[in-house]
């Protein structure tokens, strides 16, 4: 495929996605897709499993190329799993700088380690990381790239409940400070609310549903708009019970 493939750097825009299509084996996972995401802007993006979500972010991070479409990115920009991908035989702050040319800067590593709080770790090795701290190290690594779009594919599914609620506000925190746009993909609702500015629901290979969050930071789970958007995007998502959608 590839047939229209274009590919330009820095833009207006954070990301501008016009047409975007992917297949796999004569299977259209991603159709006709248009995206437009702000410098600084935090975008959650939510969908059924299997609906194309980290397929489109694969391609936004330049590790897929096998796509048709016109692909607009900025050219520094960074990428976090869910598994934190730490090379075991590497000290924390040399995963840190994975991939970065040139001689190794330690004090830039710690820089990066210290503000997702393990700079005390950073010269021992990924076994001793708890689950949290791993993250935390995956999430250096794409920041000390000082991207301008940061791509995460559900940094914190597989993180405890309470470790969660910590990592949740660091990357809120983060975004706030380094003010790169943000693209999320996950599965919790409440999660895409708490963060989001802009939530989307992805859905037969389009954005099926988008809906602006404008609630105050810190938001508040307990407040009845909270509530009434989390519902709405359940609804959209054929969750709920009566779905329309
Ligand atoms: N390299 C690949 N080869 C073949 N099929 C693939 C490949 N990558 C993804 N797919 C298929 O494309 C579809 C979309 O996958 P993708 O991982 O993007 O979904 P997702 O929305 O991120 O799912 P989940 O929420 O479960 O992570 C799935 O049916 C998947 O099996």
């Amino acid at each position: 495929m590839a047939t229209q493939l274009h590919r330009r750097l820095s833009a207006p825009a954070a990301v501008a996605v016009h047409g975007l299509s992917r297949s796999f084996g004569g299977r259209q996972v991603i159709d006709n897709l248009d995206l437009t995401i702000r410098p600084g802007e935090f975008v959650a993006l939510l969908g059924a499993s299997g609906c194309g979500k980290s397929t489109l972010l694969r391609i936004l991070g330049d590790l897929d190329p096998e796509f048709s479409g016109d692909v607009t990115v900025p050219a520094r920009r960074a990428i976090a799993f869910q598994a934190p991908r730490l090379m075991p035989w590497k000290r924390v702050w040399t995963n840190v700088l994975l991939g970065l040319p040139g001689r190794p800067d330690r004090a830039r590593a710690q820089r990066a380690l210290d503000e997702v709080g393990i700079g005390h770790r950073a010269d021992q090795w990924p076994k001793v990381l708890s689950g949290g701290e791993a993250q935390r190290a995956s999430l250096a690594r794409a920041l000390v790239r000082e991207p301008d779009l940061l791509l995460l594919d559900e940094p914190f599914a597989a993180l405890d409940a309470l470790t969660r609620l910590k990592a949740q506000a660091l990357v809120a925190e983060l975004w706030q400070r380094h003010g790169c746009a943000v693209l999320l993909v996950t599965h919790d609702v409440e999660e895409a609310v708490l963060l989001a500015d802009r939530v989307l629901v992805m859905k037969d290979g389009v954005i099926a549903h988008q809906q602006g969050i404008t609630l105050p930071r810190p938001r508040d789970v307990a407040d009845p708009e909270f509530a009434r958007l989390r519902g709405d995007l359940l609804d959209w998502l054929g969750v709920r019970a009566g779905a329309a959608h």
